[in-house]
């Protein structure tokens, strides 16, 4: 089995992470508080009371994390087309996947990541909704005072499975959509490059950055969904799982609730996954 898949994909995840971690902290903010009127006054916020550290609370486990969720991700989507296509993915280029098999590798690898994404995912969620500011002398510490703290007690309150709350709601969310995001990339690449050749840089930049929005649009009513059932229990909200969610936040809030965060998912996806499909290809062009 190519090993080099797992690391070109782990070390291009942790990239494009760092762009993207200041848009995803917005993006989960304005998706589970009321608070704020929009993405402008969250920034404006944000930046008041937390300084522009606010933007990177809850970066340092993802970091660590996406090593595995990246790596599982584009490790197992490229071992799957080997199995499917028996090409290799240096001999991609000269002998094209069908788009059938490049989608379901790519729902197998999005199934296949849920289950190390789920915790580190909900980890991130509780950590970026603390929005006290840095601890001062006398003001009470936050809840979580860092990603263990925030896994032991999780363990301790609601017991391990509670790490994996959402996770259906995830799973839902990525399988199909990870197999339009490799299915879009190859799509585009494929249009802006003549047969039989690798893309060139700037069309690997433009397929990945809209391999990322396309993926997200489609993601985000479950993106919202998920985020909530991660945070239930902790706002004294109940859920009784995900077409629960999805029924009372539609009551309360109306279907617009489905698209909130849409504007900032896709701003963010762009940068992310440009990034990370160029460095994908480029370590794996380096080491082919
Ligand atoms: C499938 N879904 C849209 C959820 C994610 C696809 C992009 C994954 C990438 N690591 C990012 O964070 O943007």
């Amino acid at each position: 089995m190519p090993v080099e898949e797992f690391v070109a994909g782990w070390i291009s995840g942790a990239l494009g992470l760092v762009l993207g971690h200041p848009f995803d902290t917005v993006k989960v903010r304005l998706q589970t508080q009321t608070t704020y009127r929009g993405i402008f006054d969250c920034v404006v916020k944000t930046y008041r009371h937390e300084s522009l550290l606010g933007f990177f609370k809850g970066m340092s486990f993802p970091i660590a994390s996406i090593a595995v969720v990246n790596s599982v991700l584009f490790g197992v989507y490229s071992n799957t087309l080997l199995a499917l296509t028996a090409t290799s993915h240096q001999e991609r280029r000269a002998q094209p996947p069908s788009y059938a098999h490049v989608f379901l590798a790519g729902c197998t690898g999005g199934f296949v990541q849920v289950y190390c994404l789920a915790p580190f995912d909900l980890i991130k969620v509780r950590l970026q909704n603390q929005t006290e500011p840095r601890a001062r002398p006398g003001s009470p510490p936050p809840r979580y005072r860092g990603p263990v703290h925030c896994a032991v007690s999780i363990c301790q309150e609601e017991g391990p499975r509670g790490l994996f709350r959402g996770a259906w709601a995830l799973m839902l969310r990525d399988t199909p959509t990870l197999g339009i995001y490799f299915v879009t990339y190859e799509w585009l690449c494929r249009q802006s490059t003549p047969e039989g050749q690798s893309p060139s840089s700037a069309s690997v930049l433009v397929a990945g950055g809209f391999a990322g929005i396309v993926s997200w649009a489609v993601a985000t009513p479950l993106d919202v969904i998920k985020s909530r059932m991660q945070m239930a229990g902790l706002k004294h909200r109940v859920y009784r799982g995900v077409l629960d969610c999805m029924a009372s936040s539609v009551r309360q809030e109306g279907l617009g609730v489905f698209f909130r965060g849409l504007t900032i998912n896709s701003a963010r996806a762009f940068p992310v996954n440009a990034v990370t499909f160029l460095s994908y290809e480029y370590l794996l062009r380096w080491w082919g």
